[in-house]
């Protein structure tokens, strides 16, 4: 089967290259670039020496007529103009960016403060945690990649909010994130000097990604109330770290909390709970499609805490979307993914 990548140069891009070279069934049939036509991937990505891809520009036709799905690793407000020429040709979309993860347009609004994509082709996009949308992944044409925190998050509260266990107040989501989360372009932000031996906290209270936790919290108890979810920047290349505060609407004890966790996740090996006690760190996720998570039960205050790590570009990203791709193809979800962090 056939993929092409829409934004092949950006970091999302060259994640989904690196995973896709070594895929059993999913070949690159062609790159994409609105900037850098007829170069060689390669130029620009010395890592990538190996390959011989010339970038070619952004055709739809063209690109449905080579390959079954198409990849969207472009910036917010760029899918959500693309993705109308995609919709009535013969190829699947998968969507790395925002665009098409909210289903009510004025929210895109007023978190991306961008014009959201066309109401008919966002009621089409299916919202792709791979973990907990699978029967409706398989039947998509067009799938919404979650965030990168969005997943961690979602991945860490999904078995209390799911099972009934949440009160669904008082959620608090503290995490961090290696510095490649904000894309290839250096900024004033993230540039070495300014995160060298730095931490910064951003977007405090305002980050787009909370009312797309929100929104899937909901879906899972409808009874769920806004969230406090922050985010910081670490001086390190990939990683996130979600650290979360829930409150339960029982007396637990920590050997059921974690039973909980490791049932919920049983069938689903890119997620690993930690042993009772142990927690996860970035590192162990590294380059991986992994999410790890570790779980704890404070008697004192009653609270659960659950810290979830992933790889920013792989589960967040890249891997995930490939996971997608195989669910949607029929193929076994670990193919092509199924390959042990980066370690030390
Ligand atoms: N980085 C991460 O950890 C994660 C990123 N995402 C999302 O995935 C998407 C890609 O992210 P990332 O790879 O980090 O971003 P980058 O900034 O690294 O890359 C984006 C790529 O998009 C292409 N692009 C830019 N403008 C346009 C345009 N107008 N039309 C078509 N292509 C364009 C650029 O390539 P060229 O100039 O060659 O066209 C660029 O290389 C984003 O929406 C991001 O929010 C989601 C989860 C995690
Ligand atoms: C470290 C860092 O800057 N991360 C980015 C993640 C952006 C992203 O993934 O954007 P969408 O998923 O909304 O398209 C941020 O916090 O905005």
């Amino acid at each position: 089967m056939n993929v092409s990548i829409v934004g092949a140069t950006g970091y999302g891009g060259l994640e989904l290259i690196r995973f896709l070279g070594n895929h059993p069934h999913l070949e690159i049939a062609s790159l994409h670039t609105s900037s850098q036509f007829g170069r060689n991937i390669y130029e620009e990505n010395a890592h990538l020496m190996h390959m011989d891809y010339k970038l070619e520009e952004i055709d739809a036709e063209a690109i449905a007529k080579k390959s079954d799905i198409v990849f969207l690793a472009t910036p917010s407000g760029v899918s959500s103009k693309l993705i109308s020429e995609f919709c009535d040709l013969n190829i699947k979309v998968i969507d790395l960016s925002g665009d098409l993860r909210l289903q009510t347009p004025g929210e895109y609004a007023q978190w991306y403060k961008k014009e959201p994509a066309p109401q008919h082709i966002i009621e089409k996009a299916v919202y792709g945690l791979a973990e907990w949308n699978k029967e409706q992944i398989e039947q998509a044409d067009i799938i919404a990649n979650p965030g990168c925190y969005p997943t961690a998050t979602l991945l860490g509260l999904a078995p209390l909010f799911t099972e009934g266990w949440a009160t669904g107040e008082d959620v608090i989501v503290d995490a961090k994130s290696g510095v490649s989360g904000a894309g290839k372009s250096p900024t004033a932000v993230t540039h070495y000097s300014e995160m060298n031996e730095n931490f910064k906290i951003y977007k405090v209270n305002q980050h787009q990604h909370i009312p797309e936790v929100e929104q899937q919290l909901g879906r899972w108890f409808a009874d769920t109330k806004p969230i406090t979810f922050n985010t910081h920047l670490v001086p390190m290349t990939r990683g996130i770290m979600a650290t979360m505060y829930v409150k339960v609407n029982r007396q637990t004890t920590k050997a059921e909390l974690r039973d909980l966790f490791e049932t919920v996740y049983a069938n689903h090996p890119f997620v690993r709970i930690q042993p009772l006690g142990q927690f996860p760190s970035t590192k162990q996720v590294y380059g991986s499609n992994f999410c790890d998570i570790g779980v704890d039960y404070d008697e004192r205050t009653g609270r659960v805490t659950i810290v979830s790590v992933i790889d920013n570009l792989v589960k967040g990203a890249a891997g995930q979307a490939i996971q997608n791709a195989n669910i949607l193809m029929g193929l076994k979800e670990t193919a092509g993914l199924w390959s042990a962090p980066l370690y030390p």
